[in-house]
């Protein structure tokens, strides 16, 4: 592989520390994180995938970078059916979310735009989860504990929630907020690469 002498310095658009820990999971290291503001609300009628796409190129918009960085930008939401799932404003909304998914099969959907250099890639992966049936007292005890605070859906697949997973087709990494293998390509496609490659000799 022929090396960028000159790779663009990567900027995370995010201020989920979830998606920095994942990077650092295959040592890519951001120089700087700045989170994008952006109105999440989707549109009357939009479709997840349609959504979710949406999000993650508004995000990319959001960040000023200058000419010589590389933007990354995610979003995640979970989606039943024609329904989409973001992040609970309350411990109600939760708990309906919960309910919603307790026994059935839902998706989550992140999508991940790079930009640089006047252009923006967005990939769009797709990972089918299953949920055991939920009693009172599992989702009662679920919510208490607040861990479904700033997630899409009301759970954290890496937290206690995992016990209510028995299956899932798809990427793991993705629910957790950033498809690893899809983002490692994205990057390596525009030079930045992890570190431990970096530093090894051709
Ligand atoms: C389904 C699920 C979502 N999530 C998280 C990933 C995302 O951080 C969050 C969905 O919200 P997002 O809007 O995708 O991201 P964010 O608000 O956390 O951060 P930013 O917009 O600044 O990048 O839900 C988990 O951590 N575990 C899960 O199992």
């Amino acid at each position: 592989m022929t090396l960028d002498p000159f790779p663009p310095s990567l900027v995370l658009g995010s201020a989920s520390p979830r998606r920095l820990d994942l990077l650092a999971q295959i040592g890519i290291v951001p120089a700087a994180s700045r989170p994008a503001h952006i109105d999440e609300t989707p549109r009357k009628g939009e479709l997840p995938r349609d959504y979710i796409r949406r999000m993650a190129l508004e995000k990319a918009e959001a960040v000023a970078i200058g000419a010589h960085e590389a933007l990354l930008t995610a979003d995640t939401t979970v989606s039943v059916g024609r329904r989409i799932l973001g992040k609970p404003e309350d411990r109600d909304e939760a708990a309906r979310f919960m309910r919603l998914m307790s026994g059935r099969r839902h998706v989550v959907l992140t999508a991940v735009a790079l930009r640089h250099g006047g252009r923006t890639r967005c990939r769009l992966v797709q990972t089918t989860v299953r949920m055991r049936s939920l009693s009172q007292a599992d989702l009662y005890r679920y919510l208490d504990a607040g861990d479904w605070r700033g997630k899409a859906g009301g759970y954290a697949i890496q937290g206690a929630a995992a016990a209510f997973i028995p299956w899932i087709q798809g990427s793991f990494s993705a629910v957790v907020g950033l498809p690893l293998a899809e983002t490692a390509a994205m990057l390596a496609a525009i030079g930045v690469l992890p570190d431990h490659v970096k530093g090894s000799p051709c």
